[in-house]
This record gives C-alpha cells, sequence and structure tokens, in this order.
C-alpha cells in the first residue's frame, strides 16, 4: 500500500547539502530519489521557453501543469533532465535558474500544480526527497522528517566550489548576497515556508563532511523505522 512506502524528506536553505545527502542515502537504501528543487527549476525553464515572467502567477499554472519533464539516469549513472525534448541538466543549475525558481516557487497555485507530480516518485521499497516543504507539506506522514542546514557563508563557499568546478564564472560576494535573498524568500513566503518540520532531526552541517551527514541522517533513520516496523 502507498501509504506504507517510507519516506525520508530533507528540508533545508540552498547550499546545505540536501542534495548531496539525500542522493547518497538513497544509493545506500537502494530507494527513489526525489530532487524537488529540480522541478521548480525546470518550470523556471519552461517559463522562459514559453516567454513567460515570473511575476505573474495565471499563466504559470498549465505550465506547471502539463510540464513536460523527464528525470533519466543514463548508462553510466549519470542524471539528466530533460525538458520538452531538450537536455536542461545543466542549465538548470546556474544562479540565475535558481532565483526564477524561487519566484515561481512562491505562488500557491504553482506549489499545487506540481504536488501530484512530487508524490507520484513514492515508490517501493521507499522515497528520499530532498527540497524546502518535503515534511511540512508534500509528504506530512514521512516517518523520517530531516532538517538540514549551515551558515550562510559555508554554503555560499560550497555554491562557489561547485560551480567553478562546473566552469561558470561566479563572484563568492555576489554567491553570498543571492543565497540571503533565497533565503528570506524561501522562510517568508505565505505557501509552504522553508521551516523545520514538526519532529525533524534540525543537522547543522557548516562543520561536517558529507560522509558524517549521511552517517547522521541514516542513524536517525534506523532509530525512527525500528520504531515502528524495520528498514
Ligand atoms: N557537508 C558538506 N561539506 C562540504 N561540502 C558539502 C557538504 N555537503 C554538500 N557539500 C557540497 O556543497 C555543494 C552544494 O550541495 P547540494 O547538495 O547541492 O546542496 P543543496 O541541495 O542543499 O542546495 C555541492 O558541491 C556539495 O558537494
Ligand atoms: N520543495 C521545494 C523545492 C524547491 N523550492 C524552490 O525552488 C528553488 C530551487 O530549489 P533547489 O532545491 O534546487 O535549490 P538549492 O537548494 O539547490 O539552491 C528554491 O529556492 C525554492 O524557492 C521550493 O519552493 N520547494
Amino acid at each position: 500500500m502507498q501509504e506504507n512506502i517510507p519516506v525520508i524528506a530533507i528540508d533545508g536553505p540552498s547550499g546545505a547539502g540536501k542534495g548531496t545527502a539525500a542522493r547518497l542515502v538513497a544509493e545506500k537504501l537502494g530507494w527513489h530519489l526525489l530532487d524537488s528543487g529540480a522541478i521548480y527549476r525546470v518550470l523556471a525553464v519552461a517559463s522562459q521557453h514559453h516567454h513567460l515572467g515570473v511575476e505573474e502567477e495565471e499563466p504559470l499554472i498549465p505550465i506547471a501543469a502539463h510540464l513536460d519533464v523527464q528525470f533519466t539516469i543514463s548508462s553510466s549513472g549519470e542524471g539528466k533532465v530533460i525538458l520538452e525534448g531538450e537536455n536542461v541538466t545543466d542549465i538548470i543549475r546556474t544562479e540565475e535558474i535558481g532565483e526564477l525558481a524561487s519566484k515561481v516557487a512562491a505562488f500557491p497555485r504553482v506549489r499545487e500544480a506540481l504536488l501530484r507530480r512530487q508524490r507520484a516518485f513514492k515508490n517501493t521499497p521507499g522515497l528520499v526527497a530532498d527540497g524546502r516543504d518535503m515534511g511540512t507539506v508534500v509528504f506530512t506522514t514521512a516517518p523520517v522528517k530531516v532538517f538540514l542546514t549551515a551558515s550562510a557563508e559555508e554554503r555560499a563557499q560550497r555554491r562557489y566550489n561547485q560551480l567553478k568546478a562546473k566552469g561558470f564564472d561566479v563572484k563568492i560576494g555576489r554567491l553570498l548576497d543571492d543565497i540571503r535573498q533565497r533565503d528570506e524568500r524561501d522562510q517568508n513566503r505565505k505557501v509552504a515556508p522553508l521551516v523545520p518540520a514538526e519532529g525533524a532531526l534540525i543537522l547543522d552541517s557548516t562543520d561536517l563532511s558529507i560522509d558524517e551527514v549521511v552517517e547522521r541522517i541514516l542513524t536517525f533513520t534506523n532509530e525512527k523505522l525500528t520504531q515502528k516496523t524495520t528498514i
């Protein structure tokens, strides 16, 4: 039964390490993965394709409802994101698109239109989902909820390293400003604001390695799931 499929919901601000941790936890457990932020990022790109601004909600709703996107894994294990037949894997990771994504994500009816698509990722044997509202809105009954955070300075530095490695020309000061603006927008919007879910493990990763973060999530998952059943 769909209700009995376990979900690990990992929420937190930009650059906290959610995506990295979620992928590694999902690999370790052999569970499915939902990068919900990628859906909002894809919607931002789709709005550009359709020559729409991100200031008005109404025109974005049908685009969100009928988003033609595929998340595929190549034979070498590389994740690919295909929008309307076009490979948008790298484009969606730019700060410009992150910024637009956080604008389209502030519209309640856009979020509503994307709910079913996100919930469809929940399949046996389990799902690891990361985003801003996985534990508070999309998977409220998830047995395992984690709020992963880190200082804004550390998150900007991580983003800087990540984008530099991909060959993007970025400035650390600008990234820090962007992160602070995005935090502000994500935390203060009226619908599905970024807040820790009730009962979430609050994990500050500022001084933790990726391996330590993954270890703590797995330990917490074990504790939570053995309280109910077993993993
Ligand atoms: N605990 C950590 N210590 C150092 N770097 C990290 C840590 N967690 C993630 N990173 C790196 O920071 C960058 C941003 O991580 P990501 O998982 O994309 O964050 P988020 O999904 O929360 O925005 C990536 O390059 C990742 O490798
Ligand atoms: N579940 C989610 C996931 C992302 N988002 C929005 O989408 C934007 C991009 O999400 P992301 O997870 O890819 O961003 P990063 O944390 O990787 O910077 C965020 O700034 C949020 O505004 C959201 O509102 N709800």
